[in-house]
């Protein structure tokens, strides 16, 4: 029998949510412009990884601002852990934020350049939890073993690391507060494949131990096929695609999913799926 989902199982709910961007300033004249989501509806369970996928422009970014707080959807609701994140208290909103995290594509840009890796880390405890400095020290060293790397590289600076040793760096600093969802925005897209690899078995082996969720929003639908349980794909605004396990998006006949699925080469080109 199927598990009935109960709403305590859910770690996000995305209400109706639409979205236009406003005029870019007062003098501004082009008047309301056309919304960029048009009423997007999806959840993310507990521990449940969600591939966001679609192609550039289709709306995955604006997505992600809205679910991390960082730009109110012009209608409808985000729920975080059962609170609409765009009605909480400014104390409920500062819990909210140490639950929710999120690592760029740009591991560069993403940093200062010059803190060490240390204080790159160290940053979201230092705003929450207040460590002794020894104690301090010590997680830092545990966490980039978790990533990874090693307690010495605390001391290095950005332009020190490689792209997929900085990615890592960011990932340890996400991790820091142990917290309950993981926007990964194109988070292995500027990296090479042997990196891409290392850091999607990574996001799986946190994800293991921490019992972490991730909305993972990306291009690479082969990616998203090794470590989501679910895929929603977006085309111009519209989610257009929401379904568990690779089957579902394989056979989907929407000409956006086939396009996605399409991009995926099999061994003989005579093999390819057909879209359009
Ligand atoms: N700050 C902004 N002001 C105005 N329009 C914006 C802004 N940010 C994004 N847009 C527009 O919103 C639409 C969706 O952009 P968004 O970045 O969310 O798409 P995306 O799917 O993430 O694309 P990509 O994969 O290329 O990053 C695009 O038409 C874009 O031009």
């Amino acid at each position: 029998m199927p598990r009935i989902r109960e709403d305590g199982d859910l770690m996000l709910q995305v209400r109706e949510v639409s979205h236009s961007y406003g005029k870019r300033n007062w003098l501004d004249r082009s008047g309301a412009r056309p919304p960029v989501l048009a009423n997007i509806s999806l959840v993310i369970e507990k521990g449940e990884c969600l591939g966001l996928l679609g192609t550039s422009g289709a709306g995955k970014s604006t997505l992600g601002k809205i679910i991390l707080g960082l730009e109110k959807p012009t209608e409808g609701q985000v729920l975080f852990q059962g609170q609409d994140m765009y009605r909480a208290s400014k104390s409920a909103m500062k819990g909210l934020r140490r639950d929710l995290q999120v690592v760029f594509q740009d591991c560069y840009s993403a940093v200062n350049p010059l803190m060490t890796a240390a204080q790159i880390i160290g940053e979201p405890l230092d705003n929450y939890e207040r460590l002794s400095a020894t104690d301090q020290r010590r997680v830092v060293g545990e966490l980039l073993e978790q990533v990874g790397l090693k307690p010495e590289d605390a001391s290095k600076y950005p332009h020190q690391f490689s792209g997929g040793q900085l990615q890592r760096v960011n990932i340890a600093r996400a991790i820091a507060l142990k917290p309950k969802l993981i926007v990964l925005d194109e988070s292995i897209s500027s990296l090479d494949m042997v990196h891409q690899t290392q850091i999607l078995s990574l996001l799986a082996e946190l994800r293991a131990s921490y019992g972490l969720s991730y909305l993972f929003i990306t291009h690479d639908i082969r990616a998203a096929m090794t470590i989501c349980d679910r895929i929603a794909v977006m085309d111009q605004g519209l989610l257009v695609y929401n379904g568990s396990g690779n089957e579902g998006i394989v056979q989907s006949e929407h000409p956006a999913v086939r396009q996605l699925v399409s991009s995926i080469l099999p061994e003989h080109p005579s093999d390819r799926i057909p879209f359009g």
